[in-house]
């Protein structure tokens, strides 16, 4: 047989007609044709297959059927494909990761591969072009400015030298109730002018005056708001870079007005900051924040222009960290509280166990100090639980990985979006009893769960590199707002709302479909202890 073949093949090879090579060209395209085939069949038979996943239709993927609620859809889909599966969303590639055991192989065995985050369009018109700790890819840029936030901004030490600042805004958030006893408030945008409030105290406290303060917290409230929205939506041009020029849905139009409203107010606060002589040098920088005299924003300028040769902190990181303490510290904080005070009100047992924890701790001729937090651990056992049912990030942000790599016996290629589920792995049948239930004991004289991430049945504040850096500042504003609220008032719906309605609304920050709307009631005999 090869004999006749090398005989035919001498033929073509000396033959000069234009058959013969045509003839020629033909056999070396098939012969070669044919080696690529056999070798990338070899190769894929070592390489694990891709997670299963629904069937999708052409050129779309399975974008057609995403539902708006995208935590509780992806835990539907989990339901019948399994803890991981793959959605083709465009031309990205999204996993979907909902077991304890797959999210420990992404956020603690791959951590480093899983470390980068796959910026949305969104992000980037945001972020200064996605420069600050949420978006900047893992590396030294973030390392050096997760240990600024961290290590400096939001550490336990300068928080207790800033808890004047907590203090000063929750008592005017208590006088504020206590001049609408009897009459309904919105608890939830209470909160968040409260966290707001705190948060830009601690920024530039020392930068501006108290009504302009005022006033800048109502229009951050807004853009903080909207932008929360737009990062949470599916975006085209995410799952078509090649269209996202044309930005077909206006996302990354909006989010670049909302960003230069936010680079507005940041222009302004650094140019008067610029301004205002240092009258005390020899002041740590605690006690002049608390004084006044500096605020983290002086700090900040301080850093930039100390400058670290090899990852300097430039203008834009400093912009991008000020960004990310505005919108990742407020509504996560204020709708985690407005979340508890609403499970706590739908189980009244709740609230008087809570209230008479208080009672024995801080006593009713008394008010709350944060002092009081470390010793409320029921009040703690509520604070976990509502983060168990309503983790405020319910896809945590989500990860990419940085090489192709296996999970769970799966490829995940390079650059997929991958979606770990807490909001589902916290609401599994198999790892909680009742999982649907409000139920703070299951938290209470346990310290099996914590925040640390190191238990992935509960990690509502993510786990490994990218785990959230502002937990200590979370913890300190959500115990403190409620040990005062739950210490300070009793609390009932308006006439008329027989049920309290607890269904959620998909962003990238989770938040109550339907605010909750409640009426204070004074509990303390000293109407001195309300002003
Ligand atoms: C109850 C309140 C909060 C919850 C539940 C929460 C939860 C989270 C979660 C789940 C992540 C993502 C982790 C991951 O991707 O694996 C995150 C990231 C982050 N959080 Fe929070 N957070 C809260 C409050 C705050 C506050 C108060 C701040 C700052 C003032 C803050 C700043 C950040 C930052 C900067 C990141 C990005 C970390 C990184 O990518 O390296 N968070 N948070």
């Amino acid at each position: 047989m090869m004999t006749v073949i090398s005989a035919f093949l001498q033929s073509i090879i000396n033959g000069n007609d234009p058959l013969s090579r045509l003839l020629f060209t033909l056999f070396v395209i098939f012969t070669l044709s044919w080696y690529v085939w056999i070798y990338s069949k070899s190769n894929k038979v070592s390489t694990p297959p891709l997670p299963p996943g629904p069937r999708g239709l052409p050129l779309v993927g399975n974008l057609l059927s995403l539902d708006p609620e995208l935590h509780s859809y992806f835990a539907g889909l989990a339901q019948k494909h399994g803890p991981i599966l793959k959605l083709r969303l465009g031309n990205k590639l999204g996993i979907l990761v909902t077991s304890p055991s797959l999210a420990r192989e992404v956020l603690k065995d791959h951590d480093v591969n899983f470390a980068n985050r796959d910026v949305p369009a969104s992000a980037r018109a945001l972020a200064y072009g996605g420069s600050d700790i949420v978006w900047t890819p893992y590396g030294p840029e973030w390392r050096m400015l997760r240990k600024v936030c961290v290590l400096k901004m939001l550490s336990n030490a300068t928080l207790d030298s800033v808890y004047t600042l907590r203090r000063k805004q929750v008592r005017e958030t208590v006088a504020y109730f206590y001049s609408r006893v009897g009459s309904p408030v919105n608890i939830g945008e209470q909160m968040f002018l409260t966290v707001l409030k705190v948060i830009t105290n601690m920024l530039w406290g020392g930068t501006v005056e108290g009504e302009k303060s005022a006033s800048l917290g109502s229009e951050f409230r807004e853009v903080v708001n909207e932008m929360t929205e737009h990062l949470g939506k599916p975006n085209i041009s995410d799952f078509y870079p090649s269209l996202a020029r044309f930005d077909l849905q206006g996302i990354v139009g909006k989010m670049a007005g909302l960003a230069r409203r936010f680079d507005r107010i940041f222009d302004v606060m650094i140019d008067q900051r610029l301004n205002i002589n240092k009258e005390d040098g020899s002041r740590s920088a605690a006690e002049n924040i608390v004084s006044g005299k500096e605020d983290f924003l002086q700090f900040l300028l301080k850093l930039k222009d100390e400058g670290d040769s090899k990852t300097p902190l430039t203008m834009f990181h400093l912009k991008a960290l000020l960004m990310d303490m505005v919108v990742g510290g407020t509504d996560t904080s204020s709708n985690t509280i407005e979340f508890a005070m609403a499970e706590i009100m739908n189980k009244p047992e709740v609230m008087k166990k809570a209230q008479q924890e208080l009672d024995d701790v801080v006593g009713k001729d008394n008010i709350v100090e944060e002092s009081h937090i470390q010793k409320l651990p029921y009040l703690h056992a509520v604070m976990k639980e509502t983060l168990r049912l309503h983790p405020v990030l319910p896809l945590l942000v989500p990860h990419c990985p940085s090489e192709t790599c296996a999970v769970g016996g799966y490829t995940i290629p390079k650059g997929s979006r991958v979606f770990v589920n807490v909001w589902a792995i916290q609401r599994d049948p198999s790892i909680w009893e009742n999982p649907l239930e409000f139920d703070p004991q299951r938290f209470f004289n346990n310290s099996k769960w914590d925040y640390t991430g190191s238990d992935l049945n509960y990690f509502p504040f993510g786990s490994g590199r990218r785990i959230c850096a502002g937990i200590a500042m979370a913890e300190r504003m959500v115990m403190y707002s409620l040990a005062t609220l739950l210490h300070s008032f009793d609390w009932k719906l308006p006439p008329g709302n027989q049920k309290l309605d607890l269904s959620e609304k998909f962003g990238i920050v989770l938040k109550k479909k339907n605010p909750l709307v409640a009426i204070p009631t004074p509990r303390l005999p000293d109407p001195s202890l309300y002003t």
